[in-house]
C-alpha cells in the first residue's frame, strides 16, 4: 500500500509515536475531565453538566472551534483545521465521538465518561502531531462531536437527520467492555412503550366495577415471556413495568410497560408485529384501552469496516492489546448503539476495551471501575489505537479509498438483503 508522497513506513513510525506521546502529556486533565463526567451522572438528553465540561475542555485547549448546543442542547462540536496539504486539496475530515450519557439509577454503568475521554483524547492526540509534523501530506480537519443519548433516544440518529455527519471522511469511537475486540455484533433495537387505560374500583368492595391495568401488563409481559421461545436465538425481548397501581384495595386504573426489540439486522418489523399482538391480546383480555408508542428512531447493527478493524487491531497489538479470541462472545449480541445509524452513513469503527475490571456493564461494580484509575491506562491505550489508526487513513491515501469502498459495498449489499428479504416467520403474522 502506498504511503502517501515521499513519507516512509519509518515517517508513519514516528507520527504514531508522536500521537501516544500527546496522548500522555494530556492524561492527567483527561483523567480530570472523565471523572468530573463519571462524578455527576446525567441521563439521556439531560447531560447539561457533561456538555459544559467538555465544552471548557476543548475552550482551554489551543485552536479548536468550539460550538456548543451544537443541533441539540445537549450535544457540542469543536473542529480544527483544515491543516497541512495543498490550498486546493480536498480535505479529510477525521471524527471522533464522545459519549456521555449515564443510567438512571446506577450512574456510569456503561463507562460512557470513559467514551467521552477516549474521544477527546485520540481527538489532542492528532491534532498534536499533525501540529508537530509541519508537512502533513494531507489536508486535514478533525472534528470531535459530542453525541448525547445513547441509552436512550438515540442522540446520534438526531445529529445525522440535522446534518452533523456531513462531509466526515470517517469516524471513530470506542465503548467500555469486558474486553478488548475491534467488533463486538451490536444489535438494531426499537424500543416500545404501552400504557394501559382500565377503571379504578374499591379491589374488595366492588371489584366487578375495575377494569384492571395491571392484570393487562402482567399478561402482555407473560405473552411476550411465551413468545421469546419461538424467537430465533439471536433475537432479544426483554422488558420492564414501569407503573403497576397505587395500593392493594384500589384496582390499577393505569400501567405501564417498556419493552425493547432487538434482531440481528435492520429488519425488526417481524418482531414489532409479533410483539404488538401480544399488546394488544392482554388489551381485549382485560377490557383495557391500550396506547403502543414506538420509539421515534430504531437504531441499526453495526456495518462492519473491517479495513478499519484490521488497522485498529495492527494498532492496538503494538501497544499490547490482547484481542479476545473467545468464539462466544465474538459471536453473541452485545447490546445495541446508535453508532449502528452512524456506520450506514460514514465508514468508521465502534470496537471494545477492556477497563481493567471483570464487573459487567450496567451493573454498580462496572460504575465503580469507570470512574477507578485503574481503568486510566486502557482508556489512553485505546485512545491511541484509534488515532494512530486515523494516521494510517491519513498517510496511506490508497487506504481511505480502500474504507470507502467497503463501505459503499456494505451499504449496498444491506440494502438489497433488506429490500428482498421477507422478514422471518412474516408469513404467519396475521393482519
Ligand atoms: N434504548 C435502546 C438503546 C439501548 C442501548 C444500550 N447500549 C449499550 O448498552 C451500549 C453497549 C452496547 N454493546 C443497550 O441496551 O444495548
Amino acid at each position: 500500500m502506498a504511503i502517501a508522497g515521499d513519507m516512509g513506513r519509518e515517517n508513519l513510525n514516528t507520527w504514531k509515536n508522536k500521537v501516544n506521546h500527546c496522548i500522555d502529556e494530556a492524561k492527567e486533565k483527561l483523567f480530570l475531565l472523565s471523572k468530573d463526567i463519571w462524578s455527576s451522572p446525567e441521563i439521556a438528553y439531560e447531560e447539561k453538566l457533561a456538555h459544559d465540561r467538555l465544552v471548557r475542555f476543548f475552550s482551554e485547549e489551543k485552536g479548536w472551534q468550539v460550538e456548543s448546543h451544537y443541533k441539540l442542547d445537549t450535544a457540542f462540536r469543536a473542529t480544527w483545521g483544515p491543516f497541512g496539504g495543498k490550498d486546493g486539496d480536498n480535505v479529510v475530515n477525521v471524527g471522533f465521538l464522545c459519549e456521555y450519557d449515564a443510567l438512571p439509577g446506577i450512574g456510569h454503568a456503561c463507562g460512557h465518561n470513559l467514551i467521552a475521554e477516549v474521544g477527546a483524547a485520540a481527538a489532542i492526540g492528532l491534532k498534536g502531531v499533525l501540529e508537530s509534523e509541519s508537512n502533513s501530506p494531507v489536508r486535514v480537519k478533525v472534528t470531535v462531536l459530542g453525541t448525547p443519548a445513547e441509552e436512550d433516544g438515540g442522540g446520534k440518529i438526531d445529529l445525522i437527520l440535522a446534518g452533523a455527519f456531513e462531509g466526515m471522511d470517517v469516524v471513530f469511537m470506542a465503548h467500555p467492555s469486558q474486553e478488548d475486540a475491534v467488533y463486538l455484533p451490536d444489535m438494531a433495537v426499537h424500543d416500545v412503550n404501552v400504557k394501559y387505560h382500565g377503571k379504578a374500583s374499591h379491589a374488595a368492595a366492588y371489584p366487578w366495577e375495575g377494569v384492571n391495568a395491571l392484570d393487562a401488563a402482567v399478561i402482555a409481559y407473560n405473552n411476550l415471556s411465551a413468545l421469546r421461545q419461538q424467537l430465533k436465538p439471536d433475537w432479544r425481548l426483554h422488558g420492564i413495568i414501569k407503573h403497576g397501581g397505587l395500593k392493594p384495595n384500589i384496582i390499577p386504573a393505569y400501567s405501564e410497560l417498556e419493552f425493547y426489540l432487538r434482531t440481528p439486522n435492520r429488519d425488526l418489523s417481524c418482531l414489532r408485529a409479533k410483539a404488538e399482538m401480544c399488546f394488544r391480546s392482554a388489551a381485549m383480555a382485560t377490557g383495557c384501552q391500550v396506547d403502543i408508542m414506538f420509539a421515534k428512531h430504531e437504531y441499526h447493527n453495526i456495518l462492519r469496516n473491517t479495513t478499519l478493524d484490521q488497522l485498529y487491531e495492527e494498532n492496538g497489538r503494538t501497544l499490547g492489546m490482547q484481542f479476545t479470541t473467545d468464539q462466544n462472545v465474538l459471536n453473541t449480541p452485545s447490546g445495541s448503539t446508535d453508532f449502528g445509524n452512524v456506520s450506514y452513513v460514514v465508514p468508521g469503527i465502534h470496537p471494545y476495551f477492556y477497563i481493567g475490571s471483570d464487573a459487567l456493564n450496567h451493573t454498580e461494580e462496572y460504575t465503580a471501575a469507570s470512574g477507578a484509575e485503574e481503568a486510566q491506562f486502557y482508556t489512553l491505550r485505546t485512545a491511541k489505537a484509534l488515532a494512530m489508526t486515523a494516521v494510517d487513513v491519513l498517510l496511506r491515501p490508497d487506504l481511505l479509498k480502500e474504507v470507502k469502498e467497503e463501505f459503499a459495498q456494505g451499504v449496498f449489499c444491506e440494502q438489497a438483503v433488506s429490500k428482498s428479504a421477507p422478514p422471518a416467520g412474516a408469513a404467519s403474522v396475521p393482519h
